[in-house]
């Protein structure tokens, strides 16, 4: 699905009501109807507070009531109004309201004309004060209504977009804004960017995605660099497997992984990589691990280092068709030898790179320029600032992402809740799958023998990282179901990949 900027937003808007055709104020009922319908499933029998702005959010706020008010449900509507106009559509849903049920209204001017104290406890606040309109951060009355709304205990559902929050922009990072901590947002026909950033985020809740029926041709056919990750893709990516085939055919893994006292990395790398289906895995160790990994994982072969404890060299890379090095390989001085020999002796082999493989380009920058085109990255936030230096809010956040993957050739998986998957074009693909239960010691391991047993059965870089990332999330969500957040360990992810990629389908 595709994430559009704020002004596609408006032309898409406009597109439809030209091209469907629709009126403007028909399409605004058409959303409320929508919105109404999800409130009423998911609060049902619920008394409302509905907070409503001057513009078209606003506008859906007021036709949201009456329709509310239709049902039979409770509703006051607080209209916050400084002496602006309200826009066209607004104005119409005010008046349809005022001839249904004119006593469910009151208009407040200044702060203390709004009676928090009335609204009981269970109400649900709908926030329909800014839209995709905003344009400034609030200040004045506005800033002070979202303030006192965030006191309150009860449940806030936003309409397309948390009061106060920008669809994309920096000033989602100022300090000091005020901006509706919803519990629920309902956002028309797609989520925008800001709801996948950390620091803008956090003020969304749980989005729900409510198809208004927008143009399609039109969405199709617009430029767009940011996508979220759907099952139905995924779905279409997934290589499904011939009767006739044999390990042959599934592509050989090399995993060098592990160290004295980090074994288990490596443990868990290789049990991920069999479990997404590599025909055979390598995996090389320092010459103590031999005993453990055998033993661990009986499924692999092993590649034993000359060196007791650390990487030092590497086998014939001839024989793989993907390698995945990094997890608990620690940065000692020949290690970084290995490494950089290896990148020089890479063919067309795929590569992805974590953990200690990542903090050894970062500390020595002149290996990113060895890294072959269209290797993998996967860096954690705090592993990604260390090559890209100190970001000053999201939005640079995610710019620096698309420059380094621009500039280096490479695919980035940045860890976090939505994962993002950056390609050497800049274009960025958002996970929503996977639970906060995931951070946990080895997670990110697993992602590495995941995104290579992917990467070694033929999928290409792009195909891998997103279907990758999409599986361990989904496998998480699955272990979730056995384990709380605080219990879940890599493992138990790894035994729900099977159930994951039986949900893909
Ligand atoms: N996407 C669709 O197809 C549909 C969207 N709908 C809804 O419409 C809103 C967007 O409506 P819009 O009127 O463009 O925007 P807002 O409701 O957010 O409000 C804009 C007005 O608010 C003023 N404004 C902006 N920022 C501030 C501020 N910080 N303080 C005070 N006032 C502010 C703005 O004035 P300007 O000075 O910036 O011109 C506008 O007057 C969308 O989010 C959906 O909810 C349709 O109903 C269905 C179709
Ligand atoms: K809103």
């Amino acid at each position: 699905m595709k994430i559009l900027a704020p002004q596609q937003i408006r032309d898409l808007d406009q597109y439809t009501i030209q091209h469907e055709p629709i009126s403007s104020i028909d399409l605004m009922e058409r959303a409320a109807q929508h919105v109404a319908s999800e409130l009423m499933e998911k609060f049902y029998n619920k008394r409302f507070c509905i907070f409503v702005g001057t513009g078209n959010n606003g506008g859906d706020g007021l036709a949201v009531a009456r329709v509310l008010d239709d049902f039979a449900y409770t509703v006051k509507v607080i209209l916050v109004k400084t002496s602006v106009k309200l826009s066209a559509d607004a104005s119409i849903n005010l008046d349809r309201l005022l001839k249904t049920n004119p006593t469910c209204l009151s208009t407040v001017k200044k702060i203390g004309e709004v009676d928090f104290g009335q609204i009981k406890k269970d109400a649900i606040i709908v926030d329909a004060l800014f839209g995709s309109g905003l344009s400034r951060p609030l200040e004045g009355l506005y800033k002070s209504v979202v303030d006192a709304i965030n006191e309150l205990p009860n449940k806030v559902v936003s309409i397309d977009i948390p009061s106060g929050l920008f669809a994309e922009y920096d000033k989602n990072s100022a300090q000091g804004n005020s901006i509706i901590r919803a519990h629920t947002t309902l956002s028309f026909q797609m989520p925008k960017l800001s709801f996948f950033m950390p620091e803008s985020g956090c003020h969304v809740g749980q989005w729900h995605v409510l198809d208004i029926g927008l143009a399609r041709n039109f969405i199709r056919e617009q430029p767009c660099s940011h996508y979220v990750v759907s099952k139905k893709q995924i779905k279409k990516l997934r290589k499904k497997r011939p009767l006739h085939s044999h390990k042959g055919n599934y592509g050989h893994a090399l995993l060098i992984a592990g160290s004295y006292g980090k074994m288990g990395a490596s443990i868990i790398a290789s049990k991920a990589c069999l479990r997404s289906g590599v025909g055979l895995l390598t995996a090389h160790v320092p010459h103590w691990g031999y005993g453990i990994i055998q033993s661990a994982v009986p499924e692999a072969m092993t590649s034993i280092d000359r060196s007791d404890m650390f990487f030092t060299e590497f086998p014939d890379l001839n024989t793989f068709s993907a390698i995945g090095i990094g997890p608990g390989l620690n940065k000692k001085r020949n290690t970084v030898l290995a490494f950089e020999t290896m990148l020089d002796n890479m063919n067309s082999q795929a590569l992805v790179i974590d953990a200690d493989g990542l903090n050894i380009l970062s500390e020595n920058k002149h290996l990113l320029g060895k890294v072959p085109e269209n290797a993998i990255l996967t860096p954690h936030p705090k592993e990604f600032e260390r090559l890209v230096g100190v970001w000053n809010n999201d939005m640079d956040k995610l710019s620096r992402l698309k420059k380094f993957c621009q500039q280096y050739q490479v695919f980035t998986v940045l860890k976090g809740a939505y994962t993002v998957t950056c390609t050497p074009n800049g274009t960025c693909y958002f996970n929503t799958t996977g639970n906060p239960g995931m951070a946990t010691a080895g997670s990110g391991d697993a992602l590495t023998g995941i995104i290579t047993g992917l990467l070694a059965q033929n999928y290409s870089p792009e195909e891998a990282a997103v279907v990758g990332v999409y599986l361990h999330g989904k496998a998480g969500d699955l272990a979730l179901k056995k384990e709380s957040t605080e219990s879940m360990t890599a493992l138990d992810i790894i035994s729900c990949l099977g159930a994951a990629f039986k949900k893909i389908g």
